[in-house]
């Protein structure tokens, strides 16, 4: 059992049934501000829709989670303390990489020439510099998933949510990716939660793992 925390994330007592199904999913667990956690399971076991409750896009049948002692049940998604990055369809194909990223500091793309200068600072962070304006059809896999956390970053949320982000690509670029991660996750001291199936990426770059049964 644990104590409430202060700083960081508290899943605690959660339970959740999809309407369609039977079968509830119980979560339990806590991570620290500053922690990197590696969720894995087998394929079916609730991963993702683990994800999908603490970033709101599911409502759950009883339990809470907080933020820094904080309930997010009444918050909605684009109001929570938290940004996500899923395995594909992160971009619009017909928007620059730049506007791509642009969209996660204003939705209507208002953005000044300070949003722009975040916007290149973001690009650079993610070793994509002078990227700005390539479409996703003129990126690689791994380039398109780098705009994609460089959305996550300029978003400016304490907390990363990623969904077997990068299981779409080759090895090597998986690992050079999950660098990229790690140094992010320390740069910007954000507190990241990433699911996935691989115990070898999970032990490349987590604090810890907590696996899903
Ligand atoms: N929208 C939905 N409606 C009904 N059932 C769903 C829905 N989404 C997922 N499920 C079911 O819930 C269970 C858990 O799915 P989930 O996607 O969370 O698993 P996962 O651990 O992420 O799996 P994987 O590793 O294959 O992505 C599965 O049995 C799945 O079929």
């Amino acid at each position: 059992m644990f104590n409430k925390i202060e700083s960081g994330l508290e899943i605690k007592q959660l339970s959740f049934k999809h309407s369609s199904q039977k079968e509830i999913f119980e979560f339990d667990f806590q991570v620290s501000s500053g922690e990197l956690v590696a969720i894995l399971g087998p394929s079916g076991i609730g991963k993702s829709t683990l994800l999908s409750l603490i970033a709101g896009f599911e409502t759950p049948l009883s339990g809470t989670i907080c933020y820094n002692g904080q309930d997010l049940s009444s918050f909605p998604p684009a109001e929570r303390p938290i940004t996500s990055l899923f395995q594909e369809h992160n971009l619009f194909a017909h928007l620059t990489a730049e506007d791509n990223i642009g969209l996660g500091i204003n939705s209507g793309l208002r953005l000044s020439s300070l949003d722009r200068q975040t916007i290149g600072k973001a690009l650079n962070d993610v070793g994509l510099s002078g990227f700005n304006k390539r479409l996703p059809s003129e990126l690689s896999g791994g380039q398109r998933q780098r705009v994609a956390l460089a959305r996550c970053l300029v978003r400016q949320r304490p907390i990363l949510l990623l969904d077997e982000p990068f299981s779409a690509l080759d090895q090597a670029l998986r690992k050079e990716m999950l660098k990229l991660v790690k140094n992010l996750h320390c740069e910007h001291r954000l507190l990241t939660l990433m699911v996935t199936h691989l115990s070898d990426d999970a032990d490349e770059i987590a604090d810890r793992v907590i696996q899903l049964s």
